[in-house]
């Protein structure tokens, strides 16, 4: 049994559909992603998971209960961090940790995660005094603080610098094996690639394609991208005429050229032939990122097609 299941899932706000019909199961102690660009229905689509929303139709299932129906078992079981989570100014961290350990029957010692989320400094300092960075890592530490078996984490590290946001992808590392399920909202492809099993890209409230983070990547018809800083000048006249490249740009001394599969090889071979070496050389396969572009992009043009 799947430990999140949602099917046909609709969210509407007014007359405007802004969920139409997601589905994605997701077994237990799985990273799950959920990508897609601004608007596209992601916090509404976790937001009926966690039971904050009340779908307009289709079902969903978490550790086989409801969200919509079930009370304290399930709020036992589910650790929500919200996108913007607001605490009374006036609470201390320490509070906010201790009260929010007082509402479950098995919290974690929040001792340690303050530790773990680098919070052990301000823990007597008040909410409304920690900046942005702060606040997020706290909305982490109260979603795990009751130990639940699925967590939804909605933009976790947005805001966060990049040694912060390694310091929480090590915490979600360090619990996955342990069977909690990790349900991620996430912009950061980066992200997503490092921590998830499996992931869905939303888009205009529909799934536009479930893969691993590496299908995603792999299944984008996107060219190889070369650049090097040639140890002599090149005429990008030449490179151009090279079978194998599709385009060649120079920034200041570094050239970049893009072209297919070979691309790279056919480059070296036809500038060693030349006497020229290609130094300081970077070849970029497609990535995550790469991928979300071409979906989405593909997804508007569909979209345009069928409204033209
Ligand atoms: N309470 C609400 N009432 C009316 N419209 C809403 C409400 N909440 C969200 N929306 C609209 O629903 C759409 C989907 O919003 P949602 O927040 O789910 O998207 P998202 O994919 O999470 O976006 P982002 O990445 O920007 O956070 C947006 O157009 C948003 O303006």
């Amino acid at each position: 049994m799947s430990m999140i299941d949602v099917r046909d899932l609709r969210k509407v706000y007014g007359n405007r559909t802004v969920v139409d019909g997601v589905s994605f199961a997701v077994d237990e102690g799985e990273i799950f992603g959920i990508l897609g660009p601004n608007g596209a229905g992601k916090t509404t689509t976790v937001e009926c998971i966690g039971g904050l929303r009340v779908p307009d139709g289709g079902t969903i299932s978490v550790a086989g209960m409801d969200p919509s129906k079930e009370g304290r078992e399930f709020r036992e079981t589910l650790g929500f961090q919200l996108q913007e989570s607001r605490l009374p100014d006036k609470q201390t961290v320490a509070q906010a940790l201790e009260l929010y350990s007082s509402f479950y029957s098995h919290p974690r010692d929040w001792r340690e995660l303050l530790e773990r989320l680098g919070l052990v400094e301000q823990q007597k300092t008040y909410f409304g005094k920690l900046s942005g960075g702060q606040k997020q890592r706290l909305s982490v530490a109260l979603a795990l603080i009751g130990n639940p078996r699925v967590a939804i984490l909605d933009e976790l590290t947005t805001g966060l610098d990049p040694a912060a946001r390694r310091e929480v992808w090590g915490l979600l590392e360090d619990l996955k094996g342990t069977g909690v399920t990790l349900l991620l909202v996430s912009h950061f492809m980066e992200e997503a690639e490092r921590l998830c099993d499996r992931v869905v890209v939303i888009d205009r409230g529909r799934v536009i394609a479930a893969d691993t983070p590496e299908g995603l990547a792999a299944g984008v018809v996107a060219d190889q991208r070369m650049s090097f800083v040639p140890s002599a000048p090149v005429d990008p006249a030449f490179l151009q005429g090279l079978p194998d490249v599709h385009t060649v740009n120079v920034n200041g001394d570094r050239v970049v050229v893009t072209g297919t599969d070979n691309v790279a090889a056919a480059v070296i071979i036809a500038l060693h032939e030349r006497q020229v070496a290609a130094a300081r050389l970077r070849v970029d396969q497609p990535s995550l990122d790469d991928a979300f572009v071409a979906l989405t992009r593909e997804d508007e043009n569909r979209t345009n097609e069928v409204t033209a």
